[in-house]
C-alpha cells in the first residue's frame, strides 16, 4: 500500500498558548485531540484555518503554507464546526446555500443530498433554523460545512450540546464521510470514549503542548506520561 499523503503539517509552532506544536495528518485519518480544559486544543484548531497565526514556525496545507491561501479559499478547504452552531437567521436552504453560492457553485439538487448526508428529509430545507431541535440545528450546521466540500474538517466539542440519538447520527456520518471523501478531521471532544470509538490517532495536550500522541488503540491501553494517566483517570 502506498504512503498516504500528507495533508497538514506543524512544525515547532509557537503563540501566546500553544508551545512547540509539530504533528502530521495524513489525508483519510481521524484525529481526536483530549486534554483538560484550557489545554489548547480549540487553539490548535484555530491555527489550522487562520483564525491565529503563529508567532513562530510553520503550518503547510497540502504543501503550501496556509499563509500564502486566500483566505476565503483555505476556510472553504478546512471546514470548521463547533459545539453549538451559529446558522444564521432563514431557512436550512439559505444556510447551505451561502457558501456554495459565494463561489458560484450552488446546484438546486445539492440541498437535497446535503440534508440526506446528515439525515434530514428534504422537506426540512424550507424550515426556518430557528424552529429546529438543538441537535437538528447542529447536523444542518455539518450540513452547511459540507456544502462548502471541504478536504478537511475541524471540529470542536460538536456532540457536547446534543442528544444521545443525535451523538450516534453525528459519528455514523463522521466514519462515513471519511473513506467516502477523504476528508482528514481533528477533532477535539471531551469525551474519552468518543475520542476512542472515533479516532485513528489521538492527541494528548497539557498546558499548551502536545504531551502524547500516537494511535488511538495504543494511547488509551498505554499511556507513557503521568498527565495521561492521570488525566484517563478522573
Ligand atoms: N483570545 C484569548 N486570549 C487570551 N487567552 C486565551 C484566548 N483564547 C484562549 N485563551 C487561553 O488559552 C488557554 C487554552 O485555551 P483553549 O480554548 O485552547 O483550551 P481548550 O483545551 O480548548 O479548553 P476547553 O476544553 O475548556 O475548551 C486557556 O487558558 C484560555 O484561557
Amino acid at each position: 500500500m502506498s504512503e498516504a499523503e500528507t495533508i497538514i503539517q506543524m512544525e515547532n509552532v509557537h503563540t501566546p498558548i500553544l508551545q512547540d506544536i509539530s504533528l502530521q495528518i495524513k489525508k483519510g485519518e481521524i484525529i481526536t485531540l483530549i486534554g483538560g480544559s484550557g489545554a489548547g486544543k480549540s487553539s490548535l484548531l484555530m491555527l489550522l484555518n487562520r483564525l491565529v497565526d503563529p508567532g513562530e514556525g510553520t503550518i503547510h496545507y497540502k504543501g503550501k503554507d496556509v499563509r500564502e491561501y486566500e483566505v476565503p479559499e483555505l476556510r472553504k478547504s478546512i471546514g470548521m464546526v463547533l459545539q453549538s452552531s451559529s446558522l444564521f437567521e432563514g431557512t436550512v436552504l439559505d444556510n447551505l446555500s451561502f457558501g456554495p453560492k459565494l463561489f458560484q457553485e450552488w446546484e438546486d439538487d445539492m440541498g437535497e443530498e446535503l440534508l440526506e448526508h446528515v439525515q434530514l428529509p428534504a422537506s426540512y430545507l424550507d424550515r426556518d433554523v430557528e424552529t429546529l431541535s438543538g441537535g437538528e440545528q447542529q447536523r444542518v450546521a455539518f450540513a452547511r460545512t459540507l456544502a462548502n466540500r471541504p478536504d478537511v474538517l475541524l471540529l470542536d466539542e460538536v456532540t457536547s450540546a446534543v442528544d444521545l440519538k443525535n451523538v450516534e447520527l453525528i459519528e455514523a456520518f463522521l466514519l462515513e464521510i471519511v473513506p467516502a471523501s477523504a476528508h482528514a478531521i481533528i477533532m477535539v471532544t471531551h469525551d474519552v470514549k468518543q475520542a476512542q470509538r472515533l479516532g485513528d490517532r489521538t492527541i494528548f495536550m497539557d498546558g499548551g503542548a502536545i504531551v502524547e500522541a500516537g494511535p488511538t488503540g495504543q494511547l488509551f491501553a498505554d499511556p507513557q506520561s503521568e498527565q495521561l494517566q492521570y488525566f484517563l483517570k478522573e
